[in-house]
């Protein structure tokens, strides 16, 4: 299987498997070179601005068309869309989890996925849903798209083999990758088990942000964005398309693979990206600056600013803030954040919030660093400091993030989550300097 890549964010790709697959000049040859059908996938209405027009030409085998009639029902239990809303009874409050535990049973990337959080409403294309994954089985006949969203798929233990129709993607651990709105793909363990965290973008697609005075360079750059060349399977044995539409689930016989793209050129395309090829911008003087600045992706809303979904993350930096409280601050935000930690430790959590584990600090719920994260920044030396060998991340929304049954009922719930703020003392003591014994 060919791992090849090409540079660059939003780029109008173009790749072919076999030589003088992919028609020059034109999208629809009278005939397609190799007797390929031509096949335009739209991620966009054909009309959206430039800026914003997605679709991608496809030269494959067969249409997408030649399925086996109707779609039959299917089941994915663990999976639930938006809205989603009281599904459970567990009361109101800020959250943690740890780990959820690797399966027992053979369980594929499909089976292995289970909702944590729903958001909006996937019937008007607006929200999303955060899922975790834990999986030990490659998928092997079975294939899926998803009508609904894209995903934005973040591995924490274990890489995932990600064959999409446009070609295949390897992500481990400190990369991320991410699937657009209805393309096919199938997942395979090249390492055996594997868990990590998904979201389910059903709005506006992932863009990179602006970055205003920033300028140019840094935070994620264009060109560490790759996309795999085109590569296809001539397969012609019994396979499955599993389909998620309308947070229903279908399935229909194919007598071939649907992963038979033989060439394409196009925008509309999946990616991966190193984490670690952030480079990010910060305080280099004093005060801790709002986590926006870390932001990888974001998922606009239709309103200036108001995202549908940033994508954020926290990773190896020097602390240098002088007279400075450097964790982050004391919070509550009209937006929703659910974090997850890739590995290392989180400043404002050094024990606790686990490698794998969970944490939602949903609208308006007050959160910040724990009682020892707040004594220890309180009385820290304030030297340059290196935060190294972590990354965590949030997925930020601009609504309030349903709990589902299963993340309710999860034995990883920490029920004791609150306790890491009872030590936070009283300072006050009318002095102007309060009481620091
Ligand atoms: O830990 C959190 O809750 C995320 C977060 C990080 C940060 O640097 C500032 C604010 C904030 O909510
Ligand atoms: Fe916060």
């Amino acid at each position: 299987m060919t791992l090849q890549y090409m540079p660059g964010f939003g780029n109008d790709f173009e790749t072919e498997a076999l030589p003088g697959a992919l028609p020059q000049g034109q999208n629809s040859p009278q005939r397609a070179p190799y007797g390929l059908y031509a096949e335009q996938l739209s991620g966009s209405p054909f009309t959206a601005p430039r800026g914003t027009n997605e679709r991608s030409w496809l030269y494959r085998i067969r249409p997408s068309v030649k399925h086996s009639g109707r779609f039959a029902a299917h089941d994915l239990p663990g999976w639930k869309t938006a809205p989603n809303v009281g599904d459970h009874s567990l009361a109101l409050g800020q959250l943690r989890w740890d780990p959820v535990p690797m399966p027992e049973a053979p369980t594929d990337f499909l089976a292995g996925i289970h909702t944590i959080t729903t958001a909006g409403d996937v019937h008007t294309q607006v929200g999303m849903a955060t899922h975790v994954y834990a999986a030990n089985a490659d998928m092997t006949d079975d294939y899926f798209f998803n009508a609904d969203a894209e995903l934005l798929l973040v591995p924490q233990v274990g890489a995932l083999r990600v064959v999409t129709e446009l070609g295949a993607m390897e992500v481990a651990p400190k990369e991320i990758c991410v699937i657009p709105r209805g393309m096919v793909f199938q997942v395979a363990l090249p390492d055996g088990p594997a868990r990590g965290y998904i979201c389910e973008n059903y709005g506006a697609k992932f863009t990179l942000p602006d970055r205003g005075p920033i300028g140019a360079n840094c935070l994620a750059n264009p060109r560490d964005f790759k996309t795999p060349v085109a590569w296809y399977e001539d397969k012609e044995t019994p396979c499955r398309l599993i389909v998620k539409w309308c947070g229903t689930f279908h399935v229909t016989e194919l007598g071939h693979s649907p992963l038979d793209v033989v060439a394409w050129h196009g925008n509309y395309a999946p990616y991966k990206y190193d984490l670690t090829t952030f480079s990010p911008v910060g305080a280099i003087l004093f005060d801790h600056p709002d986590p926006s600045i870390f932001t990888v992706l974001t998922a606009p809303s239709g309103e200036a600013g108001t995202a549908n979904i940033d994508f954020v993350i926290f990773p190896e930096r020097w602390m240098v803030a002088e007279h400075s409280f450097r964790p982050p601050w004391y919070h509550r935000n009209i937006m929703s954040e659910f974090m997850g930690l890739i590995y290392g430790r989180y400043d404002a959590k050094e024990e606790g919030f686990v490698p794998g584990g969970i944490s939602l600090h949903n609208m308006m719920l007050p959160h910040g660093p724990d009682a020892a994260g707040f004594d220890k920044a309180s009385r820290a030396n304030l030297k340059p400091e290196k935060l190294t060998g972590t990354m965590a991340f949030m997925f930020e929304t601009r609504f309030p993030q349903h709990l589902t049954r299963f993340a309710a009922e999860l034995d990883t719930l920490q029920d004791n989550y609150l306790t890491c703020w009872t030590d936070l003392k009283k300072r006050f003591d009318g002095t102007i300097e309060g009481n620091w014994d």
